[in-house]
């Protein structure tokens, strides 16, 4: 990826569309999250390098976006109001952090970092895109790349950022993530597993809302506890599967060996399927359940698949990795950004920011 120039502090702190640089992808910067902080101060670092005004524009505009019903917001802005009923510590506490700290306010954070659970279930308006695929290299290495794909990516891609979330003094885990989402959707524990979510839209937002009431997790805040707690592969899957979501989704899991890579079909309350990658040297999630056909107008897994054929494992590596998810449509309009991670090498971690995604 040397190719590509390193975003900096006045890049990401950009929000505005008119703003984002050229035809070019740029280098996530990492910041540090000290986990041996008091919850409430553990987001500082990162805060102190952006416009909290700035912040507080971009995230209404994504809330307003996203959430336009007004039956919705006022949902939220209960849940705000009764934060521990519905996030779980230390989540809630970092988010009471950021808002005080930063004067940003707690029911906008709320909301941005509820997005996906109230956003993930069967409509027709959100376009689905997201690619994620766990393979073995040429190396024997399992590496394992994902594109988050989102509706309002442009305005993501300058809150994006990797987070080296660490405890005394050492990487506890990477993830990547954008400024205030405090729940991971992409991540890797070196020598154990890596990790990533792809939107699974199945069944109404009622389902959802009862899951939440339930006191299912956040989806996103689950697989950050499960980085954070898991020691290797097999208990981050049986704690994927196992634990209920407030939204259905897929889990894709790389192992640090070969072999070790799941796909966790999730329904809130239960595990739908897995598929586990065994003696294949690849498996590939897109937003689409594993034992039904894509639908012709999204079909990025045949894709993948045919790109990730045609580079053959006796070729592939992190580099080639990149480029499979650099074909369209695996690559689309809404890629906000482009991980490559391995569970069995930290130096694999990158973090590609999409602004050389193709235009609408
Ligand atoms: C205070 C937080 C600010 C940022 C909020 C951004 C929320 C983004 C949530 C993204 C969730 C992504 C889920 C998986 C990606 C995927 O499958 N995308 C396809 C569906 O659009």
């Amino acid at each position: 990826f040397n190719q590509y120039r390193l975003a900096n502090d006045e890049l990401l702190s950009m929000t505005k569309d008119e703003t984002t640089p050229g035809k070019e992808a740029v280098s996530a910067k990492t910041y540090i999250v000290n986990l041996d902080l008091p919850p409430m101060e553990r987001w500082n670092n990162v805060f102190q390098h952006f416009n909290p005004e700035d912040f507080t524009v971009a995230i209404r505009t994504l809330i307003h976006e996203f959430l336009p019903s007004n039956l919705v917001i006022y949902i939220l802005e209960e849940v705000a109001s009764e934060l521990d009923r519905y996030i779980p510590q230390p989540f809630a506490d970092e988010l009471r952090g950021i808002s005080n700290n930063f004067r940003i306010g707690l029911g906008d954070l709320v909301l941005g970092n509820l997005v996906y659970d109230l956003s993930a279930f069967t409509h027709s308006t959100f376009p689905r895109a997201c690619t994620s695929i766990v393979a073995l290299d040429k190396m024997g290495r399992i590496i394992h790349g994902r594109n988050l794909d989102y509706l309002i990516g442009k305005k993501l891609k300058a809150l994006t950022m990797q987070v080296d979330y660490q405890k005394n003094g050492k990487t506890l885990f990477m993830a990547t993530t954008y400024l205030g989402y405090i729940g991971v959707i992409t991540g890797t524990k070196n020598g154990a597993f890596s990790v990533s979510g792809d939107q699974r839209n199945t069944g109404n937002i009622f389902e959802n809302f009862l899951s939440a009431l339930n006191g299912s997790w956040p989806t996103f805040m689950l697989q950050r506890m499960v980085l954070e707690d898991a020691k290797d592969y097999q208990e981050a899957v049986a704690l994927l599967s196992r634990t209920s979501t407030i939204a259905p989704v897929y889990f894709i899991v790389g192992g640090a060996k070969p072999g070790e890579g799941a796909i966790i079909v999730r329904d809130q309350a239960h595990l739908r399927n897995i598929t586990l990658m065994d003696n294949r040297w690849y498996i590939l999630e897109t937003n689409y359940d594993p034992w039904n056909a894509p639908p012709k107008f999204d079909d990025r897994r045949d894709a993948g698949i045919a790109a990730m054929n045609k580079v053959g494992r006796e070729n592939m590596d992190p580099e080639e990795l990149y480029k499979v998810l650099s074909v369209p449509p695996v690559f689309n309009t809404h890629t906000t950004y482009t991980t490559i991670m391995s569970a069995a090498d930290p130096n694999v971690y990158r973090t590609m920011i999409r602004y050389d995604a193709p235009s609408d």
